[in-house]
C-alpha cells in the first residue's frame, strides 16, 4: 500500500473524508447536516436527546452534545457503532458523487484518521490505534471502484481556461480501463435541477485545431462555447473520439477514400470500420462529477440522445447545431442528415452550396 494519507480537521487537504466536514446526507428520508451529526444521534433511543443532536450547528456541537448525554449511550451501543459509522460514510459518498471521485484519487493510499485523542476510529496519535474510520473509508473505495459511473472513469484534476469567450474551468479525466483522456469546459454555476446548456463535442483535429472547412465540427466547437458564455453557464464535453472513434490516422485513410468519390459512411466501412465507433458510457460519470442531471443538448445527433438517456440524464430540449456549412462540408453534413439519421435543415442558406459542393463527401 502505497505511503500513508493523515486527516484529522475538515479543512484540512483531505479534510472531505473527516465526518466533522459538512456534507448532508439523507438516510431512510431524514436528512442529516453531516455524517457526525447521524453517528452521534444514533447513539441515543430517546428522540429528544436525538432530536437536539441532530439540529445542532455543527458536526462540533453535535459531539458536544453526545458526550453531555453520554450516561444514556443504548446498551447496545458497542456493538452496532461499526454499522452506524459504516452507514453514514457509504451514503456520503453515494450522495455526493465528487467526494467519490475525490475518494478514489486517494487511490491505494492508506488513509488514517490522524487524532490523538481516538484510538478506536483514528490512529491515537502515535500510530498505534485501530483506525476504523480509515479502515471504512478504503472499504467504501474499494467498493466505488467496482461500480457505475466509477468503474468507467476517474476524475484527475481541474484548472482555470480562459478563452476568448469567457474563462472556463477545465477539468480532467481518464478512462482506467484503457487511459483515455477527456476533457470538461465549465462556466458558471447550477443546482442538480438546473438544466444545463452542453455540448457533447467529439474530437476532431482538423476541424478543432485546423479550422477544416470540410466538417462542421470546428464550426461547432466555436458556436458552443460562445452559447455556453452567452448563457453564463454550461458545460463541453470534449471526448477523445477523433474519426467518430477511428482514430486521426484512420480518418485521414478515410478522407482519402472520400477524395475519391466515397462518402463519409463508405469510407469507414472500406476500411473495415464501423461507420461510428464511438461509446458515452463514460460520460454518466463526468457529468456526475460535475453535478449535472438534466441538459439542454446542443447536438443533431439523434445517437447521442440515447446514449445520454441511457446514462440516466434527463435532456430537457435538443439544441440544433446547423453551423458553418459551405462547399467542402456540403456532402459530408448531407450524408449525416440522410444516412445516420442527424437532424439537419440545411435550409436555404445552405442549399446554396449544393450547386458547388466539392467532392469532399
Ligand atoms: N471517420 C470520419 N470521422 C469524421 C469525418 N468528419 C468528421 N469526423 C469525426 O466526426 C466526429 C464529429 O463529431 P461531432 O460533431 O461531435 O458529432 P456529430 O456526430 O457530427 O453530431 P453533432 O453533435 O450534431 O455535431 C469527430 O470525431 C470528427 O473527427 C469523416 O469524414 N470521417
Ligand atoms: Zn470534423
Amino acid at each position: 500500500m502505497d505511503e500513508t494519507i493523515f486527516f484529522y480537521e475538515p479543512d484540512d487537504p483531505y479534510g472531505f473524508l473527516s465526518n466533522f466536514a459538512c456534507y448532508p446526507i439523507v438516510v431512510e428520508e431524514e436528512k442529516w447536516s453531516s455524517t457526525e451529526h447521524y453517528y452521534q444521534a444514533n447513539k441515543f433511543l430517546k428522540s429528544q436527546m436525538r432530536d437536539e443532536i441532530k439540529y445542532a450547528g455543527s458536526p462540533d456541537e453535535a459531539f458536544k452534545l453526545s458526550r453531555h448525554y453520554e450516561k444514556h449511550i443504548r446498551e447496545d451501543w458497542s456493538s452496532v457503532k461499526l454499522e452506524v459509522m459504516k452507514k453514514a460514510i457509504f451514503e456520503k459518498f453515494a450522495q455526493h458523487p465528487k467526494l467519490a471521485f475525490l475518494l478514489l484519487n486517494t487511490e491505494d493510499h492508506e488513509l488514517k484518521e490522524h487524532s490523538h485523542k481516538d484510538a478506536y476510529w483514528g490512529d491515537g496519535g502515535n500510530g498505534k490505534g485501530e483506525n476504523n474510520l480509515g479502515k471504512i473509508l478504503m472499504e467504501a473505495r474499494e467498493f466505488l471502484k467496482e461500480i457505475r459511473p466509477y468503474n468507467l472513469i476517474r476524475y484527475v484534476d481541474s484548472s482555470i481556461l480562459p478563452t476568448e469567450w469567457g474563462t472556463f474551468a477545465l477539468h480532467g479525466f481518464v478512462e482506467p480501463e484503457n487511459q483515455q483522456e477527456h476533457v470538461a469546459l465549465t462556466l458558471g454555476k447550477w443546482t442538480a435541477d438546473s438544466a444545463v446548456l452542453t455540448r457533447l463535442h467529439s474530437e476532431c483535429l482538423t476541424g478543432d485545431a485546423f479550422a477544416s472547412m470540410r466538417c462542421d465540427c470546428g464550426y461547432q466547437l466555436r458556436k458552443s462555447l460562445e452559447l455556453i458564455a452567452k448563457q453564463g453557464s454550461g458545460v463541453l464535453l470534449y471526448l477523445r473520439q477523433e474519426g467518430r472513434g477511428i482514430g486521426l490516422l484512420n480518418k485521414i485513410k478515410a478522407y482519402h477514400l472520400q477524395d475519391d468519390g466515397d462518402d463519409t459512411i463508405e469510407a469507414n466501412l472500406n476500411l473495415g470500420l464501423a461507420a461510428d465507433m464511438r461509446y458515452y458510457d463514460f460520460v454518466e460519470g463526468m457529468l456526475s462529477y460535475l453535478n449535472v442531471k438534466k441538459i439542454r443538448l446542443l447536438t443533431n445527433n439523434p445517437e447521442k440522445i440515447n446514449a445520454l438517456n441511457n446514462c440516466n440524464i434527463e435532456i430537457t430540449e435538443r439544441v440544433p447545431m446547423v453551423e458553418g456549412i459551405n462547399p467542402y462540408n456540403f456532402n459530408y453534413v448531407e450524408t449525416k442528415a440522410m444516412k445516420m439519421g442527424h437532424k439537419i435543415d440545411i435550409g436555404p442558406e445552405g442549399q446554396r452550396f449544393r450547386a458547388n459542393a466539392k467532392t469532399y463527401n
